[in-house]
């Protein structure tokens, strides 16, 4: 396993990139994890779980929603940053890899394309209802919920400033 003979790691990428990119880790042998959000005001819950989430392979894919998918998503007043700063923010994490942005409402075309041998998201989804799961499972991978720490969100985030004003 040589993690470093992939050269770009902590990038900003495109779905096309992504793809190749994947498809040598899987050449190399490398362990791909991958989940997705929209990771608007990032907390200590993200970073935990993301950090959860590199410890179970090799590289850690994070897909982002765009601006209009977050407010398709959470309403007209939301995100608070763009889509850029927040992939700007995550792709700096030192548990994060390859950042991609998806437009969709779901990253379910982009997770199939993909294909990594383990999908997951925070312990405020089920296994069943995380897009990509039929997908992934039916590939030979793993679909994982991970640990949640109570009373992290960005909406609490945004509520508690709120209060202030
Ligand atoms: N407190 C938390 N602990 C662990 N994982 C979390 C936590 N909050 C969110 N996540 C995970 O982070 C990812 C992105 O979630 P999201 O951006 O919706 O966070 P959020 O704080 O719940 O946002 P919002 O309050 O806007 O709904 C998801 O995979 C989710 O499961
Ligand atoms: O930031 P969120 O609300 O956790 O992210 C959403 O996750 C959805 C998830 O994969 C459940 O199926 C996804 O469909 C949505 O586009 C957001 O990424």
């Amino acid at each position: 396993m040589n993690k470093a003979s992939i050269e770009r790691d902590h990038e900003i990428l495109t779905a096309e990139e992504l793809i190749s990119l994947r498809n040598k880790a899987k050449q190399q042998g490398l362990k791909v994890v991958m989940t997705n959000g929209c990771f608007d005001i990032l907390h200590s819950g993200h970073v935990s779980y993301l950090k959860e989430a590199k410890e179970l392979g090799d590289i850690l894919i994070v897909a982002v929603n765009t601006d209009a998918s977050v407010s398709r998503l959470k309403g007209p007043t939301r995100p608070i940053n763009n889509t850029q700063e927040r992939m700007t923010i995550l792709s700096a994490l030192h548990a994060v890899d390859w950042v991609v942005p998806f437009d969709e409402d779901t990253p379910r075309e982009l997770i199939a394309r993909v294909l990594p041998d383990i999908l997951v998201k925070g312990g405020d989804y089920k296994p069943e209802d995380i897009a990509g799961y039929h997908e992934v499972k039916a590939n030979g991978g793993e679909v994982r919920i991970l640990c949640f720490k109570n009373g992290c969100s960005t909406t609490n985030v945004i509520k508690k400033i709120k209060s202030l004003a």
